[in-house]
């Protein structure tokens, strides 16, 4: 059957309006992003990415404003909504426990009960079905992990970032968010955690990046959707502008109707 260009659309915002006091940190942003598709979430030091992601996420609730996702108006009123509604957002903190191995971090809050109800009731988990699927996310993600008992604190920035990432889709989500997911890593590292970001695409997530890294975006994006004083004031196909451009449009030099 033949999909129309709405069917395509993951998340949609309209209007988004978020004050705190006499602060005017979100006015008036409104854009899509379809499935399978990479948008980078631009702006200066101020214009309002993290209040967004925030909204998006529901750790803040927009003024005004709707958030549409699968064609469907949702209310986000706390993390609990943003998930049911196939939202998760990879924080740049990452949300791990050190001290907790990668199964333990991936099925975080999640974990699968026991299936015998006396150990159930004990309070016992399924770690064999944990450690199962844990196998099977980070397979997906083509990404190796030498031993799933490791703890989160011996490995490297870029492994750790893949286990958010892979969390974050474990759990079956249409649209994940990452907070500057490669700003603390080498090159190697970033290289991969793009790679992880090209895989997820392929299977359809949306995904909405925020990045301060011209040369990121241009590498790993479809579209940039610019942030200024509050406002989207531009929503361009990455191959159509030069990161240049994308400086001019963050820093308000130049504008393009968003
Ligand atoms: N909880 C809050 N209370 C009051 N003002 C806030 C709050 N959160 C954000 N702001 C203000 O809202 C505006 C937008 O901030 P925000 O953190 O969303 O910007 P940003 O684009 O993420 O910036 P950066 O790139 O520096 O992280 C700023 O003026 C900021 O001071």
């Amino acid at each position: 059957m033949a999909r129309t260009a709405l069917d395509q659309t993951a998340l949609e915002l309209t209007n988004i309006a978020k004050s705190f006091g006499g602060v005017h940190a979100l006015k008036d942003v409104s854009f899509k992003i379809n499935k399978g598709e990479v948008v980078g979430l631009l702006g200066d030091n101020g214009a309002g990415k993290s209040t967004l992601v925030k909204c998006i996420s529901g750790i803040h609730s927009p003024d005004k404003g709707d958030i549409i996702v699968n064609g469907e108006t949702v209310k986000i009123s706390s993390p609990e909504d943003a998930r049911d509604a196939g939202i998760e957002t990879v924080f740049q903190d990452l949300a791990m426990i050190p001290e907790f191995d990668i199964v333990q971090n991936l099925f975080l809050n999640r974990e699968i009960k026991h299936k015998n109800p006396i150990l159930r009731w004990l309070g016992w988990l399924d770690t064999k079905a944990m450690t199962r699927r844990a196998r099977k996310s980070l397979n997906r993600l083509n990404t190796r992990i030498p031993s799933y008992k490791e703890k989160i604190h011996n490995l490297s920035g870029g492994q750790r970032q893949a286990i958010a990432i892979a969390r974050a889709v474990n759990w079956g989500a249409d649209i994940v968010i990452m907070d500057e997911p490669t700003a603390a890593l080498g090159v190697e590292q970033s290289a991969q955690v793009n790679e992880l970001i090209k895989v997820i695409s392929s299977q359809g997530v949306a995904v909405l990046l925020i990045s301060h890294n011209m040369q990121h975006v241009k590498d790993t994006c479809d579209r940039a959707v610019v942030l200024y004083q509050g406002t989207s004031v531009a929503d361009v196909c990455v191959n159509d502008v030069t990161k240049e451009d994308l400086v001019s449009l963050i820093t308000g030099a130049t504008s393009v109707a968003a």
